[in-house]
């Protein structure tokens, strides 16, 4: 199979509905792929061919290296093709890929390139072309709460399945969908599940399989050894859920150990938090299975919302901004709140109750904006990890660093090269 450059591969982010951290701990979650989401362009310049270059203008990092430096694995006659990631990251492979991360201070940035060297590492051998340049642009707020991390590594994922030959081209357009998953969205969803262990350590796997597949899920964990349980939750009721951004910055991985530590330390009483949260993810299921949501199952929601959030402050990960907008929320009787993701700032979520008049809306927005906090709508279940390969000369205009980096809004990036805007993308 030839690779063809450029390409952009596309993954999106993640609401949480029910069950975060939780997640952690092999209980079921509920979780939802968002209309936002993080876009990945692979160029290839024959002048630069001793280099691979990141350029990472969202989290403001841009960095190369020779080619010659990095630990690619060589490819054993008894490997396994398409490569199956171990359990755990490779301690040899970790070690190799020390030094060429002992200059990067930042843990954000840290984090983005470490995932980017384990992955690229991983799928890429020496018969990999150098000169490639990774332009990773997201829709989506970073660290908040949203699956920036997961959206990322599953865009890599697919980068390096595709440039590996480890996995075909998508050839499935926007309309047509498929009952089961693909060979190739089980190999990005395994192998982003990797990146996102070097971002926070001890992730669930949820946000990775939602980012994979997108749509809605209920997910649970099953330890480490034993596959996990996705089960796809086709048409959710309407929900009417309002984000909003504290815009607050914290790191998953620092709530995730803070979570761990709580349980260590208090393995009884922290049981009994967590068997909670799994009872109402299973009682939110069965209520989000029905096509319409009648006046009693919107009511029992909105309070497992509101019981899952306090279930969450009990384990220290809320932040008083998210508290705040909880409490306007509440004064205005809009709904029910709960943080979303791994919380401690970042984004939280609003259930809302129907037939709310606009001027509550007006009135929230202003609370708000003295915050400096964002709202807005979410739409929810879309769809999974695609690539777009364009021979259209419109597109490929776009289709070069300068004009990625310079993208300068949201809406910039989704009309020049999204999902939403070109038809020549094509989902695994
Ligand atoms: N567009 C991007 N460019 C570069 N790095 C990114 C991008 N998006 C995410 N990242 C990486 O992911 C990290 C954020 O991941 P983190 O898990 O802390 O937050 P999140 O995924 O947004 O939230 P949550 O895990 O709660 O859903 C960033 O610090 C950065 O390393
Ligand atoms: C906090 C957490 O439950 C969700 C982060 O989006 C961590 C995880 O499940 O990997
Ligand atoms: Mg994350």
């Amino acid at each position: 199979m030839t690779v063809q450059f450029p390409f952009v591969t596309s993954a999106p982010g993640k609401v949480i509905i029910f069950g975060e951290h939780a997640a952690v701990y092999n209980r079921p979650a509920i979780a939802a792929a968002l209309s936002l989401r993080t876009y990945l362009l692979v160029t290839k310049d024959d002048s630069k061919s001793e280099y691979i270059l990141l350029e990472f203008p969202d989290i403001n990092f841009r960095c190369h290296w020779k080619k010659t430096e990095l630990p690619l694995h060589p490819i054993h006659p008894s490997d396994t093709n398409p490569p199956v990631p171990p359990s755990e990251l490779d301690p040899e492979l970790i070690n190799d890929l020390g030094p060429l991360l002992s200059a990067i201070d930042s843990p954000l940035h840290y984090g983005a390139a470490y995932a980017f060297l384990y992955l690229f590492s991983s799928l890429c051998s020496r018969s990999t072309p150098g000169g490639l340049t990774f332009t990773m642009r997201s829709t989506l707020p970073i660290g908040a709460g949203l699956g920036s991390s997961a959206s990322m590594s599953v865009c890599l994922a697919a980068a390096f399945g595709y440039i590996g030959g480890h996995i075909k081209e998508a050839t499935i357009c926007q309309e047509s969908k498929i009952a089961h998953d693909s060979d190739e969205c089980v190999f990005i969803d395994r192998w982003a599940f990797m990146g996102e262990k070097c971002i926070h350590g001890n992730p669930s796997g949820i946000d990775n399989a939602v980012a994979t597949h997108g749509g809605a899920v209920m997910f649970q964990r099953m330890g480490n050894t034993l596959p996990s349980v996705r089960t796809a939750m086709r048409n959710l009721p309407p929900m009417h859920l309002l984000l909003t951004n504290t815009k607050t910055s914290r790191r998953t991985a620092t709530l995730v150990a803070g979570v761990s530590k709580l349980v260590t330390d208090y393995p009884k009483s922290t049981a009994h938090i967590l068997d909670a949260m799994e009872a109402i993810a299973r009682e939110a299921y069965n209520l989000m299975l029905r096509p319409f949501l009648d006046e009693t199952s919107k009511r029992k929601l909105l309070n497992l919302i509101r019981i899952n959030h306090g279930l969450l402050v009990s384990l220290g990960v809320s932040h008083p901004n998210l508290e705040r907008i909880k409490l306007y929320c509440d004064e205005m009787n809009v709904g029910e709140t709960k943080l979303t993701g791994a919380g401690g700032g970042g984004c939280a979520i609003t259930l809302l109750r129907d037939n709310l008049k606009p001027d509550v809306f007006e009135k929230l927005d202003k609370k708000f904006c003295e915050h400096g906090f964002e709202s807005f709508r979410a739409t929810l279940g879309g769809k999974g990890v695609g690539i777009l390969i364009s021979n259209d000369e419109n597109v490929l205009d776009k289709l070069n660093v300068p004009s990625f980096v310079g993208f300068n809004s949201r809406d910039e990036i989704e009309t020049y090269v999204g999902c939403s805007s070109l038809e020549d993308w094509r989902y695994w």
